[in-house]
């Protein structure tokens, strides 16, 4: 099962030795149960707070979250996480650290269908076979894996991932991404993607959040209008060039930068007349897709 979440006029600061630090400010924002929802911004502006709040790890100052309509008061063993570190537990082997979960929530399977449901996820991922490793014995992209198979294991309601694939190479990071279009295939979670990369929103997302600058708050909410299953081969579309083009602008704005011209409009380049639709596709694998840290 799946639930809603909800922020209502969220407002948050931190007390600081400084004073208070605004974080969020009458943050707004609805996803729908079992919705995947991308959150971008500036460096420093709340995505993480945004995530604690969520978590029930943080309280805010004003407003109120709901998870499936009842306020946050606290933290939920229905939440899954997983961050841009793994942190798995170097003593046990890749199969313990992903049922762990399932040491800490109350859970009517027994240790058997524990095994079995830990050991069908790792397969799913990828990961039969690497059951009995210890972590150092699997490459950072398996231990990503291996990562999201526990935050999932106990059949969250709620899934937050804090920048997941922010520290893999491109190739592990793009094999990541449809591993993740694979698990939400099949299991049953409301998920929130805090993410550096635009590319990954769209690739991820139904819809990113674009928040401004510190204290942020919900700038632009793009629909990511192209079905539900992805392909890397979706990214070269002429819809997910349109739609990175405005999130790009839209971080700009946020980071209160100049903002490029629309990227639909013909460049001109110099020794050719008018710039091809290949070329502006091209651009899509452009760094430039990366928010600024
Ligand atoms: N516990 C805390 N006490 C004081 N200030 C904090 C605390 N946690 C975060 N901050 C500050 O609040 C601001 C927002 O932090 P947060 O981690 O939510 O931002 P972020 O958007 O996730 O950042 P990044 O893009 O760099 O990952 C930052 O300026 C950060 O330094």
């Amino acid at each position: 099962m799946s639930l809603p979440i909800s922020l209502e006029h969220v407002t948050h600061a931190y007390s600081t030795a400084a004073g208070p630090l605004p974080v969020l400010k009458d943050l707004s924002i609805d996803m729908p149960e079992g919705s995947f929802t991308a959150v971008v911004g500036p460096s420093g502006c709340g995505k993480s707070t945004l995530t604690r709040l969520i978590a029930g790890l943080m309280k805010p100052d004003q407003g109120i979250v709901r998870l499936g309509g009842a306020p946050v008061t606290g933290p939920r063993s229905t939440v899954g996480m997983a961050f841009q570190n793994p942190v798995l537990l170097e003593w046990r082997t890749i199969l313990q650290n992903v049922m762990l979960p399932l040491e800490i929530v109350s859970t009517s399977m027994s240790k058997t269908q524990q095994q079995d449901r830990a050991r069908e996820l790792l397969a799913l991922v990828g990961l039969e076979g690497f059951e009995d490793k210890k972590p150092s014995e699997l490459s950072g992209g398996m231990r990503q894996r291996a990562s999201l198979c526990r935050s999932i294991v106990h059949r969250p309601e709620v899934l937050i991932l804090d920048e997941p694939f922010g520290a893999l190479d491109a190739f592990t990071r793009e094999d990541l991404w449809q591993t993740m279009h694979e698990l939400r295939a099949k299991e049953q979670f409301t998920c929130v993607l805090i993410t550096h990369d635009l590319r990954e929103s769209v690739f991820l997302s139904d819809r990113t959040v674009v928040f401004s600058a510190r204290p942020a708050f919900a700038q632009r909410v793009v629909e990511i209008d192209m079905g539900g299953r992805r392909t890397l081969d979706d990214l070269y579309a002429p819809r997910a060039v349109e739609l990175l083009a405005v999130l790009r602008r839209e971080i700009q704005v946020a980071q209160g930068r100049d903002v490029d011209p629309p990227a639909a409009s013909p460049v001109p380049v110099p020794g050719v007349a008018n710039r091809p639709v290949e070329h502006v596709a091209a651009t899509a694998q452009d760094p430039s897709t990366e928010a600024p840290r």
